[in-house]
């Protein structure tokens, strides 16, 4: 993993997202460079509801049976980004390198921009009217804000798990998990539908739990039960990156240590990255961790990223050996 909160160059973009009308001006004269033109957002898969099925997945193509192959492993690579809320710079220059097929974890004081950069990474910050961004982020080399891709595909490719779980409440088990393909009108078999399901709520450790009421509402799970359903619902469209915003803040020790482990499993066949204020989980589930901090009136950038046992060890920076220890944020 790499970083580099450049102080200058021209390496990064300058924009300022308009998600309805996909127009850009420039806010930034500091961040001179390519400017990214945002397409509008399209009617696919809302925030929340989990990645949106693209053109790859063609109406009545079986769901793939076999979890994505290791070599196969995708990398998610942000290159000098920065973010704007209006006039307010939230993010300067971050560049972080999310390695395939480990768990990265982003850790930092509440308001740093962690929540922020994630957003980016799917494409779900620019949601925000006022919302600007600048820079790159590509997945295995290929730029998900290309003006010739489509927002879908990087929602399908990059998936979401939110703080609090949301699954459709009155909607079955079932049909939450496959609520994915059903918005994007892609037709599946109901064997193709029963296997997609049983694979899913498996790689998600809830199938067990669920298989003999699969008809039942999502709602009437427990907290942890819900997540591991939205947990599904984000892996039944096969993202290669799974983003996981804060996913056991609302949850007990019992039902975190079961995302935790299921977290550890998913990692063998999907990228992760985690925000998480719980440092003993960072260490828990991470391999790689980067430690963000907007010092007063600043933007939020990298103090410090790599090895995730290391920097909890022997730190090299002296904020990060604080705020690892608790001693602030
Ligand atoms: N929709 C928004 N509109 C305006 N400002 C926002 C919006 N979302 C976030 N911000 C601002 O952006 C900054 C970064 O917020 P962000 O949520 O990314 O931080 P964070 O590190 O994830 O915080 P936390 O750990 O508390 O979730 C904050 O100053 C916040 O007030």
């Amino acid at each position: 993993m790499t970083t580099e909160n450049q102080t200058g160059g021209t390496g990064g973009a300058a924009g300022t997202a308009s998600a309805a009308a996909g127009t850009v001006t420039d806010p930034a004269p500091a961040d001179v460079g390519r400017t990214i033109t945002l397409p509008a957002v399209g009617p696919g898969v809302g925030p929340g509801v989990g990645p949106a099925v693209g053109p790859e997945a063609p109406p009545g193509a079986p769901a793939p049976a076999v979890p994505r192959p290791e070599a196969a492993l995708s990398v998610l690579d942000a290159r000098n980004v920065s973010a704007w809320f209006g006039s307010h710079k939230v993010l300067e220059r971050v560049s972080l390198t999310m390695p395939a097929g480990q768990v990265t974890a982003l850790i930092g004081p509440s308001g740093c921009g962690k929540s922020t950069f994630l957003r980016i990474l799917n494409r779900m910050h620019e949601l925000v009217p006022i919302a600007a961004l600048a820079g790159e982020v590509r997945l295995d080399g290929e730029d998900i804000y290309d003006r010739r891709k489509k927002i879908q595909d990087a929602r399908k490719d990059i998936g979401m798990v939110f703080q609090k779980p949301n699954p459709f409440p009155a909607m079955s088990i079932y049909d939450n998990v496959v609520a994915g393909l059903k918005l994007t009108g892609v037709r599946a078999s109901r064997d193709e539908k029963d296997e997609l399901v049983e694979r899913s709520l498996t790689s998600a450790g809830l199938w067990r739990e669920v298989k003999d009421r699969l008809a039942q509402p999502g709602g009437g799970l427990s907290g942890g039960q819900q997540q591991r359903l939205c947990i599904a619902r984000s892996l039944a469209v096969r993202p290669k990156v799974l983003l996981m915003d804060e996913p056991c803040s609302a949850l007990d020790p019992t039902s975190t240590r079961v995302i935790e482990e299921t977290m550890v499993e998913l990692q063998k066949e999907v990228t992760i990255v985690i925000v998480t204020h719980n440092m003993q989980q960072a260490q828990r589930v991470s391999q790689q961790c980067a430690f963000f901090l907007a010092a007063q009136g600043t933007p939020g950038a990298i103090v410090e990223h790599g090895d995730t046992e290391a920097m909890f060890s022997e730190p090299q920076d002296e904020r990060t050996y604080d705020y690892v220890n608790g001693r602030f944020g």
